[in-house]
């Protein structure tokens, strides 16, 4: 698990306001609100990738601010918003560099680190890409690679930024799926989303924020309302059930519009 005690950080123009959580083991956490709210910021803290200007970061008992990189990345791996492809790197290489925090100084994979990355690739759906350059790559192509990557980690602690941007629909549910999977054998999944409705339908527990605060945390069907929606997106919905699961979708209103439900 992962614990923030009373966490603050940020920029000169921007600050996240201290903030109390823990995000359980076997759990998967939606972080939503508004761009520029701070979800990344609050990733970053996470991951020590930014220093907490007050508070602790905790994994288990440990503070995050005393352990090695190394031992940081055995435990906590980091899927960034943005990520740089490197030259002339196949997929199979690329997803091989995220068994590094496991390997000797010298790099070189065992047969244990070569099936994690085969794994991490088979769940991602890229062995047939395996020997492709990522740089050739399409976009969502490219972003489960990255995923994989973060996969073949095998850390207890999983952070993702916006991990469906660039999928196509088939590819988002399967990463949310795989997602909610890595939780229930036990990680704990945190995943920056921007689409709400999939957040309530595959997360067990949001964490709402809005300008640098953290306003409301707890189960999909508790928090996400259409008063919460209004207060931190200034957006009208009404919220309905999920035909399929009954997790709150929220459905935006269109002014001077009178409502019509036309079969499809
Ligand atoms: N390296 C940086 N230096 C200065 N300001 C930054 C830096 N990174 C982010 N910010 C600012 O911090 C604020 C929060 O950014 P952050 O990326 O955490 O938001 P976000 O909620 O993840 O947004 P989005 O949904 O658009 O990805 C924004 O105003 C942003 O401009």
């Amino acid at each position: 698990m992962i614990h923030l005690e009373a966490v603050a950080a940020g920029y000169r123009t921007f600050r996240l306001a201290p903030a109390t959580l823990s995000f359980p083991a076997g759990t998967l956490t939606a972080l939503i609100g508004p761009n520029g709210c701070g979800k990344s910021t609050m990733l970053k803290v996470m991951s020590r990738q930014l220093r907490p200007s007050a508070g602790r970061v905790m994994l288990g008992e440990e503070d995050t601010a005393g352990l090695a990189p190394r031992a940081l990345a055995r435990r906590l791996a980091l899927l960034p918003q943005e990520n740089a492809v490197p030259p002339g790197v196949t997929v199979v290489e690329l997803v091989g560099y995220g068994r590094a925090p496991h390997q000797n100084l010298l790099g070189m994979q065992t047969g244990a680190d070569r099936e994690k990355v085969r794994q991490a690739m088979d769940r991602l759906d890229l062995l047939a890409l395996a020997d492709r350059e990522v740089g050739t790559l399409s976009g969502g192509q490219r972003q489960r690679v990255f995923i994989a990557m973060a996969l073949a980690q095998d850390a207890p602690v999983m952070l993702f930024d916006e991990p469906t941007n660039w999928l196509d629909i088939q590819h988002q549910v399967e990463v949310l799926r795989l997602m909610r999977d890595l939780a229930r054998e036990g990680r704990t999944c945190v995943v920056v989303l921007h689409d709400i409705a999939q957040a309530a339908r595959y997360a067990d527990r949001l964490v709402v924020m809005k300008a640098g605060s953290v306003i409301a945390t707890g189960a999909p069907k508790a928090v996400l309302t259409a008063d919460l929606v209004r207060q931190v997106y200034n957006l009208q919905v009404e919220v309905h059930p999920d035909p399929v699961t009954g997790t709150p979708v929220p459905v935006p209103l269109e002014p001077g519009r009178d409502r019509c439900v036309e079969p499809v």
